[in-house]
């Protein structure tokens, strides 16, 4: 996995080959300590050049035998021996530089780059750290700040920024391999020892405590509870503060404890999760590798309000041209103004001109009479969605897509009223839709591959995580957030206050609690919801509202919320109170203690003290409970794509793998437990009753995630 071959006479080419990105398997160590030792022992050479094969230098080590007992050399050693050798290494970097890879071009002596190449060290991402000695050979190379950046992040950079870095040697827009040749040429015969790394100190930095300690505080804030960003920062530290051989040993010890952590297991299995998500397949057979998306080149928005505005800027970005319309004036030209701000900051943050010229705004549906595409955004109706898709079927050419942006409504009902249902998919994008990375892809059941396989990659093209689900009430995020939302209010019924719920949240690691959640978007949404579902309305008495509904408890304590206008961050008061209208600051606020003890008191809910643990599991273990019925239901295709709905949607913890990885990582028989628990204790929440499927797989021994699929019942899958 490592080809060698003598080239110009005296340089050794040793070429990775593990497609598709040259991982560092154990067969490929194998072939770069064989081939290395070739080259440093055979006389003719007098260099050496290292590269990828397929225009990909490597994307670091093999992620996939991280889970393994690890087997062949390690690549600590072999790295080692390639600096130490007596000749010089060139490194030939294309396509890609990550990780292992950038470590191993880090051991080489030089480092040539294509100008399109990336680099990075993003070991974080995977809850681990560079520990092929990346943490010591960076910051004695670019300087402590600039690594420390870099190894937190994980962030990859351009080859001209490697350049200017001091990273790459060299950046070249015609063939890396010649030009690496040709530096290796040049080279020989020059002294080494100055360019081996490992014996350099690291440059001189004022202030070396307060840098660590301001580096410390930023990551503990980014990525609360996450352990690697803490563990990059102390092996960079150990760079500055050690000998190298010492440094070294530090980072093992750190890469240790990571490696056998949870987190870098629930981050590995998020890596993997985030790629099997593009690989949908329906009940017909059809499926990502057997279907052809169309080409979309142009596409209309319908609706310009804050969702609308968003798909707008993801379509533009992606180079898609977009007619946006709205049907009132003053609606469009509010559009318009906040649409073409959100492009001018992006572009100005970005370095280039933004690309204003591909929109167009109408004010009417016949202006989309030529579009590949269309996506409704308009308000959350289903009467109105109807209309607005029987227009669009008069209006539209015969083949062009229909799309609609629906966060739980039939999408079957809104595709029956078009002549086109199997053109018709949801696409359900999340707030703000330029900056949230999921798409949920609502697959009707008479929509066809080619539609499916269409809305699938261009959200891929915007940079979103495309995830097929089936059409049901709240598709997969949402009709799992309802239990997990429900949770929280009954909490506060039973004597829980907003502020504590949302620090035990937050401390398990949710970006935001629930109740912040609710008051960032807008308190009124979830109540028109309510109302539009027939679960307030005429029969509720207002000055005495029902605890159960629909046959179920139900919390009437965010409905008499909105009723004062305490609507969230927007009327300045909701859950929490703000500074003013529009405010972001939330403070607790003593009206709502006296609000929720004065309701306990009403209807004799007796208040207890309850504890970090129940709001967890109460909230977390329902969710994870209606995930396992989403997977019965055959709603979606597995637990990796409820995971990355709830990694990429909801602000879970990504370091927690997801709801599902989650419940298999507290082990399922605990979880059926605790819910047999919570359900014995509250038998008027359904949702607290143990999935069958969940009861099945403690049955079975509690299999491993990954074979979860042959445990599930459904017999009407849609996916
Ligand atoms: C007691 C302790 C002892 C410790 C001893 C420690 C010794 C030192 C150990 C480790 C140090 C080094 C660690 C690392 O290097 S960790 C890996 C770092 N690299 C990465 O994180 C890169 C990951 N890959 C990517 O970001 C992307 O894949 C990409 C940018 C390379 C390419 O992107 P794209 O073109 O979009 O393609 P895909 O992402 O779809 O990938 C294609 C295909 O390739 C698979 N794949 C990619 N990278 C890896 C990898 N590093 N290992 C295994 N497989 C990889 C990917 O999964 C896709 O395959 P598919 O899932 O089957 O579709």
């Amino acid at each position: 996995m490592a080809q060698y071959a003598r080239t110009k006479g005296s340089i050794a080419l040793i070429t990775l080959t593990n497609p598709p990105v040259n991982a560092l398997s154990s067969a490929v160590r194998k072939g770069i300590t064989e081939t290395v030792s070739r080259a440093l022992n055979d006389t003719q050479v007098k260099a050496v050049v290292l590269c990828g094969e397929n225009g990909q230098f490597c994307g670091g080590a093999d992620i996939k035998e991280f889970a393994k007992p690890m087997s062949g050399p390690a690549l600590v050693p072999m790295i080692h021996a390639i600096e130490a050798g007596e000749k010089p290494v060139v490194a030939a970097i294309e396509g890609i530089a990550l990780g292992g890879g950038l470590e191993l071009a880090l051991g080489c002596h030089y480092r040539v780059a294509h100008a399109k190449a990336r680099m990075g060290l993003p070991e974080v991402t995977l809850g681990l750290l560079p520990a092929a000695g990346g943490t010591q050979r960076l910051p004695r190379l670019t300087g402590i700040p600039t690594a420390l950046e870099l190894i937190t992040t994980g962030r990859h950079i351009t080859a001209q920024e490697a350049l200017k870095l001091g990273i790459v040697d060299k950046v070249t827009d015609g063939n890396v391999v010649d030009a690496a040749m040709e530096m290796a040429l040049s080279v020989i015969g020059r002294p080494l020892s100055p360019r081996r790394l490992s014996t350099l100190s690291t440059p001189p930095l004022a202030n070396l405590d307060g840098v660590f300690e301001a580096a410390m505080a930023q990551v503990k804030r980014r990525s609360r509870g996450a352990m690697a960003p803490v563990a990059c920062v102390k092996a960079v530290r150990a760079a500055a503060e050690l000998p190298y051989s010492q440094g070294m040993k530090r980072e093992l010890e750190l890469m240790g404890t990571l490696m056998s952590s949870g987190q870098a297991k629930a981050l590995q299995y998020c890596f993997f999760a985030q790629r099997a998500v593009g690989k949908w397949s329906l009940p017909n057979g059809a499926q990502w590798n057997n279907s052809r998306p169309r080409d979309i080149r142009t596409a209309g928005v319908i609706g310009l309000g804050t969702m609308g505005r968003g798909i707008v800027v993801s379509l533009v970005k992606a180079g898609i041209s977009v007619v946006a319309v709205e049907m009132e004036e003053k609606q469009l030209d509010l559009g318009r103004k906040e649409v073409t701000g959100i492009l001018e900051r992006d572009a100005k943050r970005r370095g280039v001109t933004a690309p204003l010229h591909l929109i167009s705004f109408a004010l009417s549906l016949q202006s989309l009479r030529g579009v590949d595409l269309v996506i409704e955004a308009v308000f959350e109706d289903m009467e109105l969605k109807k209309r607005v898709f029987a227009d669009l079927s008069r209006v539209c050419n015969q083949n062009t897509m229909l799309c609609t942006n629906t966060s739980g409504l039939d999408v079957d009902q809104i595709a029956s009223v078009t002549d086109r249902p199997p053109l018709v998919v949801g696409m359900h994008f999340f707030a703000p839709a330029h900056v949230m990375k999921l798409l949920e892809v609502v697959c009707g059941p008479r929509s066809s591959a080619e539609a499916v396989a269409t809305a699938m990659s261009l959200g891929k093209r915007m940079g979103k995580v495309s995830v097929a689900v089936g059409n049901c009430p709240g598709f997969v995020g949402n009709r799992m957030l309802k239990s997990y939302m429900d949770e929280s209010v009954f909490l506060l019924e039973e004597g829980a206050s907003p502020e504590q719920v949302d620090q035990a949240l937050e401390e398990f690691g949710f970006a935001l609690g629930i109740f912040k959640v609710g008051d960032l978007s807008g308190l009124d949404v979830g109540w028109r919801v309510r109302k539009s579902s027939g679960l307030i309305g005429p029969d509720v008495n207002p000055t005495f509202p029902s605890r159960v509904r629909q046959g179920r408890r139900y919390c009437p304590l965010p409905d008499l919320l909105c009723e004062q206008g305490r609507w969230g961050q927007k009327t300045g008061r909701g859950w929490y109170l703000y500074d003013s209208a529009g405010g972001r600051v939330a403070r607790p606020d003593p009206e709502i203690q006296r609000f929720l003890q004065d309701y306990r008191l009403r209807y004799g809910i007796p208040s207890r003290r309850i504890s970090e643990q129940e709001v967890v599991e109460r909230c977390v273990f329902a969710l994870a409970n209606e995930g396992f019925q989403v997977l019965e239901d055959g709603m979606a295709a597995g637990p990796e794509d409820i995971d990355m709905v709830y990694v990429f949607g909801y602000g879970w913890p990504r370091h927690r793998g997801g709801p599902m990885f989650h419940a298999a990582q507290v082990g399922l028989p605990r979880v059926l437990q605790r819910l047999e628990f919570y359900y014995r204790e509250n038998p008027d929440i359904p949702h607290l009753q143990p999935s069958a499927l969940l009861r099945r797989l403690v049955g079975a021994g509690s299999p491993p995630i990954q074979q979860w699929k042959q445990y599930i019942r459904s017999t009407h899958s849609q996916l």
